[in-house]
This record gives C-alpha cells, sequence and structure tokens, in this order.
C-alpha cells in the first residue's frame, strides 16, 4: 500500500494505490467523509464488474447509496449526460451536503467531476479510477470536462477530489486494447520524466508486461503528475508539459469520432510532434525512441488522419489556442521537454511538410 499526498493551494487530498482496495473502499471513504448521501457514477461495463461491491461497501460504511450508470465511451463526456445525471441527483434530493463518487475509467471521472464542480456549485467527490490511463493520469490533477461541438474537453473546470483510491487489481477485468491505449499516457509521462521512470518502460514489451508492471508504472506516472499538478494547478507554465503530444493528439480524436480511444490518439500526436521538431540528431533519436515504445504494444505510430485537411480546423478549436498561437511541447531528448510557442500557420505548414509515413 502507498499513499501519495496532494498540496493543492486551496486543497490537501490523498491518492492510495493498493491491490485489493475496493475490498476496504467503505472505510477508506468514511476517513474523509461523515455518513450522507453518495452517488456512485459507473458505465455499463465497470457497472455489472464492481458496482455491487463498491456500494455494499459504501452502505456497510453508513452511507446512503444511490447508483447511476452511464454508456461507456466518449460519447458520454456530454452536455447532455450531464444535464441527466443532474436530474437524477435533483429526484434524489441531493442537496450541498452529498457527494459522488466516480467508479471507472477517464470519461466517467471527467464528467462526475465536472458535476460535482457544477451541481449546487459544487459538491464532494471522490475517484476510484478502474482503467489504467485513469490510474495513471486523468484521476488526479483536477480537470474536468465535457465534450461539446466536437472540441475535445470544450466545457470543463479545475475542480480536486477529496480522494484517490486506486485498486490496480481492477486491471485485470480492462480489455486489451484499453490497457494499451492508457499506456500511451504512460510513454508520455516517462519520455517528459526520463531516469528510472523511461528505464522501466525499456523493459516493457508487450500487453501482459505492462499489466505485470502496473503499479510500478501508476506510482512513477503520478508522482509526477502529482509533483506538475500542485506547482501548477491552473496551467500556466509547468502543467503544459502534461499536454505532450495532445496538440495533434486531440485533433485526430475529435476527427475519429469515436473511432480513436484518447490514448490511441495521443500515441499518434507523439509521434506528429516529435516528427516536426525532428531536425536534428538528438530530436531524431528521440522520435525514434518513441516510435519503438509505442509501437512494441502496437500502438498507432501512423495514421491517414494526420494528412487529413481537416486536422488544421480542430487544433485551430484547441482550448490553449491564444490569438493565433500555440505552446507545443517536444523533447530535445528524452527526460528533456521544452515548450514552444508557435503560430497556428507555421504549425499547419510544418504539418504539410511532415513525412508521417
Ligand atoms: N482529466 C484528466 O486529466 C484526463 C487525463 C487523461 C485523459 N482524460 C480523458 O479520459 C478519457 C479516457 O479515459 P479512459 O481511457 O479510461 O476511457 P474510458 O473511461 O472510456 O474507459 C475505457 C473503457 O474501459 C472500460 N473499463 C474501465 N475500467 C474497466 C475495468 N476495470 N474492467 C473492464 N472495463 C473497464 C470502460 O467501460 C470503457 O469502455 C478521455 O475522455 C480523455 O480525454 C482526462
Ligand atoms: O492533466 C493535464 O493537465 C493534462 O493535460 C493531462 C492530459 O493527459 C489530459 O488528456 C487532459 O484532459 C488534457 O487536457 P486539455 O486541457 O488539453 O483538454
Ligand atoms: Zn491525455
Amino acid at each position: 500500500m502507498s499513499t501519495i499526498p496532494v498540496k493543492m493551494p486551496n486543497q490537501s487530498y490523498d491518492v492510495v494505490i493498493e491491490d485489493g482496495l475496493l475490498k476496504t473502499l467503505g472505510g477508506r471513504v468514511r476517513q474523509v467523509w461523515s455518513p450522507r448521501k453518495v452517488a456512485i457514477i459507473t458505465d455499463d461495463n465497470v457497472g455489472p464488474l464492481y458496482l455491487d461491491q463498491v456500494a455494499n461497501e459504501l452502505t456497510a460504511a453508513g452511507f446512503t447509496v444511490i447508483t447511476a450508470v452511464i454508456p461507456h465511451g466518449e460519447h458520454s463526456k456530454s452536455l447532455a449526460q450531464l444535464e441527466d445525471l443532474a436530474q437524477q441527483l435533483a429526484e434524489a434530493s441531493f442537496n450541498r451536503t452529498d457527494s459522488l463518487l466516480a467508479l471507472g475509467g477517464g470519461v466517467v471521472g471527467d464528467l462526475t467531476g465536472l458535476l460535482a464542480s457544477v451541481y449546487m456549485r459544487g459538491i464532494d467527490f471522490i475517484q476510484v479510477p478502474t482503467s489504467l490511463l485513469a490510474q495513471v493520469d486523468s484521476s488526479v490533477g483536477g480537470k474536468t470536462a465535457v465534450d461539446v461541438a466536437q472540441v475535445k474537453n470544450l466545457l470543463g473546470t479545475f475542480y480536486q477530489p477529496d480522494l484517490v483510491l486506486i485498486d490496480p487489481q481492477t486491471l485485470k477485468t480492462l480489455p486489451q486494447r484499453d490497457l494499451v491505449e492508457g499506456y500511451g499516457e504512460v510513454v508520455k509521462a516517462g519520455a517528459l520524466v526520463g531516469g528510472d521512470f523511461w528505464s522501466l518502460i525499456l523493459q516493457i514489451n508487450s500487453p501482459a508486461t505492462i499489466l505485470q508492471e502496473a503499479a510500478k508504472l501508476i506510482h512513477f506516472a503520478l508522482d509526477f503528475k502529482v509533483q506538475v499538478t500542485s506547482q501548477d494547478e491552473r496551467e500556466g507554465g509547468q502543467r503544459q508539459l502534461l499536454n505532450f503530444g495532445h496538440t495533434i493528439g486531440h485533433g485526430v480524436e475529435s476527427l475519429a469520432n469515436g473511432d480513436l480511444r484518447h490514448g490511441e490518439a495521443v500515441s499518434l500526436g507523439l509521434i506528429a510532434i516529435s516528427t516536426i521538431f525532428a531536425d536534428q540528431d538528438e530530436t531524431h533519436e528521440v522520435l525514434e525512441k518513441l516510435r519503438d515504445r509505442l509501437a512494441v504494444v502496437s500502438l498507432p505510430v501512423t495514421s491517414s488522419l494526420l494528412t487529413d485537411d481537416g486536422l488544421m480546423d480542430k487544433i485551430k478549436n484547441d482550448k490553449k489556442n491564444r490569438h493565433g498561437y500555440l505552446n507545443v511541447v517536444y523533447l530535445t531528448a528524452i527526460g528533456q521537454p521544452k515548450i514552444e510557442k508557435i503560430s497556428l500557420a507555421d504549425l499547419a505548414a510544418k504539418i504539410n511538410h511532415a513525412d508521417f509515413s
């Protein structure tokens, strides 16, 4: 068992990582919350696997539980789904003293976090991430969102959970495609950090090894994410590093309209931005190292979406577009990230000239 304490400017919370933690979840939640009504929000894949167990744990710990099950997948990160959940809370007479628990992947976590931040102008919530992506990235740091007008995370808030409870055992039921896509975010983080984190990534050569090393990967990724987000919650500086691979990644994810998982889109985005900046021996080396690590687990490293005519239109909608300029992240070496301001026109020209084959 290990606990990573998170100290944000206005709030502190713990990230607890423990095999089998779901079995003691009620007691853990009781340490941070007095008895109250709790709505567990999950999706229709995770619900049948873990909802009864989590609901029973909370009930035994003295909470009054209601449950809401949403359809799985990115399309549930929508205003319609947010409204539907708010309606369910209102019907159950939820008020400001009641709380939410997100049980699922990044979709459930982002949506539940947003709902918690706006329901009656803010109620408490806890993250119980069950996908690799959510355990290494989305459950920590407080970004919440839904997609609107086919723009990723267009409406969202920064809103921190009261607790993050991670049981790596839940990854055993995660379908292989979802395990591997989550690993896309791990490669992103490992490449930013370098050192022992990257050394571990060099040992991963199959989905089975991802699962075997999951606990260590979660620790490495979250140590980094906690350190960055606690110093820069609102993304004015260093937090921009966590967007490595996301400028083009979010663009291709939107273009794919549900056919690419987020981590797969990030994989393409990492390769695309590294290709664009591969103008010296060292940056070429970075590109080849990333390609090798992503391809070894069959993450996508090339796609016709990277040369799609509509890609720049999607990128223009990025919420980090400031008067026609974006800050993008690339690496001069593994563990050596750089943030560079680039105009949309220059980025478009670089994308047009790049060889993404
Ligand atoms: N807030 C953040 O900081 C942040 C960071 C990274 C990504 N994200 C967002 O996270 C989302 C992607 O998250 P995701 O990859 O977890 O997708 P997801 O939530 O859709 O989960 C992937 C799939 O795995 C299933 N699943 C989850 N846990 C399972 C388990 N233990 N057993 C069986 N099936 C399980 C889900 O039902 C779903 O079908 C994207 O919307 C992305 O934008 C947010
Ligand atoms: O926590 C962050 O900050 C990140 O950028 C993590 C990303 O992996 C994540 O996909 C995030 O949701 C992207 O945020 P956005 O602000 O680009 O929508
Ligand atoms: Zn991401």
